[in-house]
């Protein structure tokens, strides 16, 4: 089961930004009331990376108890651990490191120098997802896929940018990638955008998500913005097929909105 998107527009990309941190910070503090701890899916991205400082500009970003925040990558670019090119190390740079996160709940994607290969890397991350998974299902005995190795654990919120190409994570038009139905992780060579290998979570995973948020700000998004609230397929335009289990939330701004139907739009009030 998967939520139809909700459109919030806001009127220029400052104002979206502040917004998602809002919004981040509140869906954090509740995730944590429910069930002691909160489980983020991070973006890489000018919209991923904007975000995460924008929460760390907010006076309410102490409200969340960064300790007992999970925090996973929804794509990272296979490259050294220290390349200024890893959407870790620019989350890093950008907010993760002043915040008490526990770092054994900050789960990074393998790098190259680790691993030989994005396959592998891959795979790897799979495998720490899986763990995950079954970690959180040990208490419960009756639950017959404990052991699966195509299990992701419960994401609250999955954070997502969008390319000019309606690409989102590492999942770009037509490539293997976004034809994934089995797997949660894959491997990305020849990727359109530079650097050309990466790792993605897949459709799958992105899915289990109960949140999706997609982030977009841009005229220069506007088109993919479009095809992807009208219905494209998502082989040919992957924003489409990312949907969360309860919700599915495209934040942008009124540059990106241009070619959003009309009746999916609801206009947030500009700010004084
Ligand atoms: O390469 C990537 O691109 C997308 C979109 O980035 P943006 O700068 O156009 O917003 C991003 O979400 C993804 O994490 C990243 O690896």
């Amino acid at each position: 089961m998967s939520a139809d998107p909700r459109v919030s527009i806001h009127p220029d990309s400052s104002v979206l930004l502040a917004a998602i941190a809002a919004r981040l910070i509140t869906k954090l503090v509740d995730a944590q009331d429910r069930y002691g701890e909160a489980t983020i899916v991070l973006t890489g991205g000018s919209m991923g990376i904007g975000a995460l400082k924008a929460v760390g500009e907010s006076a309410a970003c102490r409200a969340v108890n960064w300790s007992k925040v999970n925090v996973w990558w929804g794509d990272e670019r296979f490259v050294e651990a220290d390349s200024t090119d890893r959407n870790t190390v620019q989350a890093r740079a950008a907010l993760l490191d002043r915040l008490p996160l526990d770092p054994e709940r900050v789960r990074e994607p393998g790098a190259a120098g680790e691993f030989a290969t994005s396959d592998d890397a891959a795979a790897d991350y799979a495998r720490r997802l899986a763990e995950a998974a079954a970690a959180e299902h040990d208490a419960d005995v009756s639950d017959s896929r404990r052991s699966e190795p195509n299990r992701v654990p419960r994401f609250d919120v999955l954070l997502l940018g969008v390319g000019p190409d309606a690409h989102v994570a590492s999942l770009f038009p037509e490539m293997a990638g976004i034809r994934e139905t089995e797997r949660t992780v894959v491997g990305v060579e020849n990727a359109p955008k530079p650097p050309p290998s990466r790792i993605s979570l897949t459709l799958p995973a992105i899915k289990s998500a109960d949140e999706v948020w997609m982030l977009v700000a841009g005229e220069d998004k506007a088109g993919a913005v479009g095809l992807a609230l009208a219905g494209a397929g998502p082989v040919q335009v992957p924003a489409a097929g990312a949907r969360g289990r309860s919700r599915t939330l495209w934040l942008i701004d009124a540059a990106a909105a241009s070619r959003v139907p009309e009746e999916l739009v609801r206009k947030e009030p500009a700010s004084a």
